[in-house]
């Protein structure tokens, strides 16, 4: 069994980050059961190799940290989303103090399906984001465009300008502290994988965007994944790209041997 070892420095510093968002499934029993699977899926040096994060709805949250508390595991853990208030009358909202007391590690902020079902704009991700730093959750922003926006070649303005405003107030210091995670709309659930080469187009200009506004050193340590349909067979092919740092995953990551198969590859194997 995988247990807790210090993470190797790679790529300038930067790990591999394969994050499985959840959505809304597992129950808090279904999640102990896919994390007890995955991390046994898993030796030693593919968790210290590639970081290896779930994220499972609120509900799942309490049980997923016992568990990995209890056995020690070699993954990490956070939430789907985060209110952009510490406390308050704010019903049905979680706070990021609420995350910080489960010992979440991650949050996901300004996912596509928030911003598009739940009318999220860039200035309410900018507060979430914020929100997250402040109770120590490391977030992972995400940002990507429509089918519309990438056939009328607008895919590298529309997100550096995603990455500007959901940035906005951050110093670089902040910045060190956060995950990009590039997710074209038109490629989320769809099956439809973007190529290697729009994955690291889109990863690059983000990581040229951030040297710009928060220095060269900063754009160096900041991961940038890519997510959208991702699945075992096509990790090593995205990865390759010297810009993309790992993978924000959906659908594969509720199936554990092809979750754990993604970690490997990231991780070097194969
Ligand atoms: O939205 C995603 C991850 O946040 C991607 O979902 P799929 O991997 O199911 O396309």
């Amino acid at each position: 069994m995988a247990r807790r070892q210090p993470a190797p420095a790679r790529r300038e510093g930067r790990r591999p980050l394969i994050a499985g968002n959840w959505k809304m499934h597992m129950t808090h029993l279904e999640a102990i059961g896919l994390v007890q699977k995955l991390v046994f899926s898993l030796t030693e040096e593919e968790l210290d190799a590639a970081e290896v994060v779930v994220l499972p709805p609120f509900t799942a949250l309490r049980s997923v940290q016992t568990l990995v508390n209890g056995d020690q595991l070699a993954i990490g853990y956070g939430a789907q989303d985060l209110s952009a208030h510490d406390s308050g009358a704010y019903t049905g909202e979680v706070s990021g103090a609420m995350l910080a007391a489960l010992a979440c590690g991650f949050v996901v902020v300004g996912h596509s399906e928030r911003r598009s079902l739940h009318g999220e704009d860039d200035a309410v991700v900018a507060a979430k984001t914020q929100a997250a730093l402040r109770h120590g959750l490391t977030p992972i922003v995400c940002v990507g465009e429509g089918l519309e926006v990438r056939q009328a070649g607008g895919h590298v303005a529309h997100c550096t300008a995603q990455l500007d405003a959901s940035l906005a107030g951050l110093s670089a210091e902040d910045v060190t502290r956060v995950v990009l995670a590039y997710e074209p709309v038109w490629a989320i659930g769809t099956g439809e994988v973007a190529t290697p080469e729009d994955a690291q187009e889109v990863c690059g200009a983000l990581r040229s965007r951030l040297a710009e506004r928060f220095g060269p050193d900063t754009a160096a340590v900041v991961r940038i994944l890519y997510g959208g349909s991702v699945k075992a067979a096509s990790t090593a092919g995205i990865l390759a790209g010297p810009d993309v740092d790992g993978a924000l995953v959906g659908g594969a990551s509720l199936d554990a041997d092809e979750f754990a198969k993604i970690c490997r590859s990231a991780a070097g194997g194969s």
